[in-house]
């Protein structure tokens, strides 16, 4: 067997998100968020699941720490919620709400994990989603703020900032497909919470850097690598164009100040201008110490004239091997992914943010989940960062989604991607096969193949 050792300061995490896990969605103060109200409208999520209690972190979050603590993880990654902080968005603090953070990281240090704090993961306060959300550039503003209660709570002891997760899905699932919170269709729209949304990233860079904080600050975007279905010139154009839509439209503006001119200019004829002020570009360019990256699946393309937009059709090869989300397994689109990203764009280090997947997990009658197929799947994709790093790009660490089962957006309790298997009737915690199997791996800092 190959033994492939990783470098001695990589960092072994997991990583959840406040909405998906905390519950206590009216506790102690909390305003309401999107994903609150969202969840609680009859026939957006599965089963009309919402995350009112989900795994009822909130209450629990000693009893976690100490199941992460058992995994022997060096970093825990999870996301602030903005309306338990402050319920109306701005203004008056929620000092409860604002507690429960202060004892979380409290928690994790005495165990010895490192907080990695994600500030947006999508639960936007309702209260500022009633003054435009993020299509209103002020809420961008108001992002500065509350990120400057929490740097300035939090930024001695946090190691890890993320300003926003994954900007692409709250832009387009969020307010062109009407799938997420808070359910817009509109393409304008989304053009213009995508702007808005980089560019309270970039101010967030800034405040962090004016207040001279120890700890590094990056962005967190869901990229996925995408190939053309043949060699012919209209599906290789398809496919240039897919990646410009997913991964460029954010890559760009903030590792070279531009948005991508050709996709610019397809948006400006067949959905419309955003609007974008004097030194917005320039604010978004801001340096980052670091690029996040959410790694699932990769996208196959062909030209279809009649299918969007674009008229890029995405296929789903055959004879591929496919999780619950319907996503395909392809480990090697990580390798291709993060030579890319540091041919092209060059950052200064790479974590793997998030890279997991849903299977049917199941208590057997030995009272294990024995889930060999995740097993699989994230020793393939650690084989395929490994590769990247030999190859000489800066991947720093690597988290799980995720360290437990929890609230899976529209698709609600229904897909399992936990470390960790939630029993939803009683809030049990049961380590799966795969947690015992990533213990080891974080002991032993290698995986072998
Ligand atoms: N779907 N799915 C799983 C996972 C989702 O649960 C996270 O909240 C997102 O950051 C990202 O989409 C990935």
């Amino acid at each position: 067997m190959h033994r492939r050792y990783f470098p001695e300061d990589f960092i072994w995490g997991a990583a959840t998100a406040s909405y998906q896990i905390e519950g206590a969605y009216n506790e102690d103060g909390k305003g309401e968020s999107i994903w609150d109200r969202f969840s609680h409208t009859p026939g957006k999520i599965l089963n009309g699941d919402t995350g009112d209690v989900a795994c009822d972190h909130y209450h629990r979050f000693r009893e976690d720490v100490k199941l992460m603590k058992e995994l022997g993880l060096d970093s825990y990654r999870f996301s602030i919620s903005w309306p338990r902080v402050l319920p109306e968005g701005k203004g008056q603090v929620n000092e409860k709400g604002l507690d429960f953070y202060k004892q979380l990281v409290d928690q994790l240090l005495k165990a010895g994990i490192d907080p990695a704090i994600t500030l947006y993961h999508w639960d936007l306060p309702q209260a500022l989603q009633e003054k435009g959300g993020w299509a209103n550039r002020d809420t961008a503003k108001y992002f500065v703020e509350y990120a400057n209660l929490i740097f300035k709570e939090l930024g001695d002891v946090v190691p890890l900032w993320i300003t926003h997760n994954e900007p692409w899905v709250v832009s387009f699932p969020g307010h062109a497909f009407g799938e997420h919170a808070p359910g817009i269709k509109n393409y304008q729209t989304a053009l213009q919470v995508a702007h808005n949304l980089l560019l309270s990233h970039g101010m967030a860079v800034q405040s962090f850097r004016q207040l001279g904080l120890p700890g590094k600050i990056g962005i967190t975007l869901n990229l996925t690598p995408v190939y053309p279905f043949s060699d012919n010139e209209a599906d290789q154009k398809a496919c240039d164009l897919q990646d410009a839509f997913i991964n460029r439209w954010f890559l760009d503006p903030i590792f070279e100040g531009s948005y991508p001119e050709e996709l610019h200019q397809i948006y400006r004829k067949k959905v419309g201008e955003f609007i974008i002020k004097n030194d917005d570009l320039e604010i978004i360019n801001q340096k980052i110490d670091f690029l996040g990256i959410n790694y699932y699946l990769r996208l196959v393309v062909k030209h279809n004239p009649d299918y969007n937009i674009f008229g890029v059709e995405t296929v789903k090869p055959e004879g591929r091997e496919y999780t619950e989300m319907g996503w395909e397994v392809y480990p090697e689109g990580l390798y291709d992914l993060l030579i890319r990203l540091h041919k092209d764009y060059a950052p200064e280090a790479l974590y793997i943010t998030e890279n997991g997947a849903a299977y049917q997990d199941q208590i057997d009658a030995d009272g294990r989940v024995h889930d060999q197929k995740r097993i699989a799947y994230l020793k393939a994709h650690l084989k395929n960062a490994h590769r990247a790093i030999e190859a000489g790009v800066p991947v720093k660490g690597y988290y799980i989604w995720s360290l437990m089962d929890n609230f899976e957006w529209a698709f609600g309790y229904s897909k399992r991607f936990g470390l960790i298997y939630i029993n939803y009737d009683n809030q049990q915690r049961i380590l799966k096969d795969s947690a015992y199997w990533y213990r080891t791996i974080i002991a032993k800092n290698y995986i072998e193949d």
